[in-house]
């Protein structure tokens, strides 16, 4: 199934684990570090005239500070520490958040970047669980009792969305969405069952030692989708010609940044980092592979 390639342009190790266990079933997903305006260097697949690139921008925004740091994050983590931005917090009796992903996705040079959202309510807490992906120790999912990094999931079929919404990225905007996102849960969960026999929803209920009734119709259910292989790839088939005929498109308006709002923001940035991409792509023969961080 995987036949179409995918250049993810990230210098960032985890975002691409996510990534590829999210679409490496059906994608070839090939990643390149392309730092800008640092240009590290343009991976062939990227000159090539006709690729595919997607680029991601995450964003963490506290509702306290109307959005901040939002796509800033990156550096107030990086100065600031877990500590720090539970600190920042300290005067206000709001602790909310939300995780915004912006993905933006590019058939080629010439062709305007399409962007994808996903977005995942929650609040700040002091650190809890693993520190090695960013900001996970200190976000808390609404309807998790975990934080990021002690509940890692990417896909939770009870929420019907993944960590970070990273999961959702490509349906948002287009009224399909649930279907869709059906499908990707089908095909993670058919390579999940490939490797240890069970599907998640089992798997959950095994490692919890409880089964409730709730549980074991949901395990049914998903059993039952992963039986049906040719819903998926029509699934498959469908959004590809939409995304060919570029007819899966964003809002007007929502792609116009309005700079008070962090959303518009992100989207702005996400599409000009995007731009950039693929400007440097057509424009630069260089043949170096990019790095990715440890
Ligand atoms: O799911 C996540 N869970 C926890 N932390 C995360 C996540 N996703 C990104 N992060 C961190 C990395 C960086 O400190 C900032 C976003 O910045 P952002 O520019 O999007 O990431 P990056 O520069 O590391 O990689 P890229 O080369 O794709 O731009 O939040
Ligand atoms: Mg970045």
């Amino acid at each position: 199934m995987a036949s179409r390639k995918l250049v993810f342009v990230t210098g960032n190790k985890k975002k691409l684990e996510e990534v590829q266990a999210i679409l490496g079933t059906f994608v070839e997903l090939t990643s390149q570090s392309l730092d800008l305006p640092e240009i590290q260097g343009t991976p062939d697949e990227i000159s090539a005239n006709k690729c595919k690139i997607i680029t991601e921008d995450t964003c963490l925004c506290f509702n306290a500070l109307k959005g901040l740091p939002g796509p800033y994050i990156k550096w107030f983590l990086g100065k600031l520490g877990h500590d720090g931005l539970n600190r920042m917090l300290a005067g206000f009796e709001d602790k909310s958040a939300y995780a915004l992903c912006t993905f933006a996705y590019s058939i080629g040079p010439g062709s305007e970047p399409i962007l994808f959202e996903g977005r995942t309510e929650g609040k700040i807490v002091p650190p809890r669980g693993p520190t090695d992906f960013g900001w996970d120790p200190i976000f808390q999912p609404d309807g998790f009792e975990e934080t990021n990094s002690q509940d890692y999931k990417i896909w939770d079929p009870k929420l019907g969305r993944g960590k970070v919404g990273r999961t959702n990225f490509i349906g948002l905007n287009w009224k399909g969405k649930e279907e869709f996102s059906g499908f990707w849960l089908l095909n993670h969960e058919d390579e999940r069952k490939k490797e240890t026999g069970v599907n998640s929803e089992q798997q959950k209920i095994d490692n919890d030692g409880v089964s409730n009734g709730k549980n074991e119709r949901k395990s049914k259910k998903s059993k039952k989708k992963l039986n049906d292989d040719k819903i998926s790839s029509e699934k498959l088939e469908k959004l590809e010609s939409l995304i060919e005929k570029s007819e899966i498109t964003i809002p007007k308006e929502s792609s116009i940044a309005t700079k008070t709002d962090m959303t518009g923001h992100a989207r702005e940035s996400t599409l000009k980092e995007a731009q950039n991409i693929i400007n440097k792509a057509e424009l630069d023969n260089s043949k170096n592979s990019g790095r990715i961080q440890e």
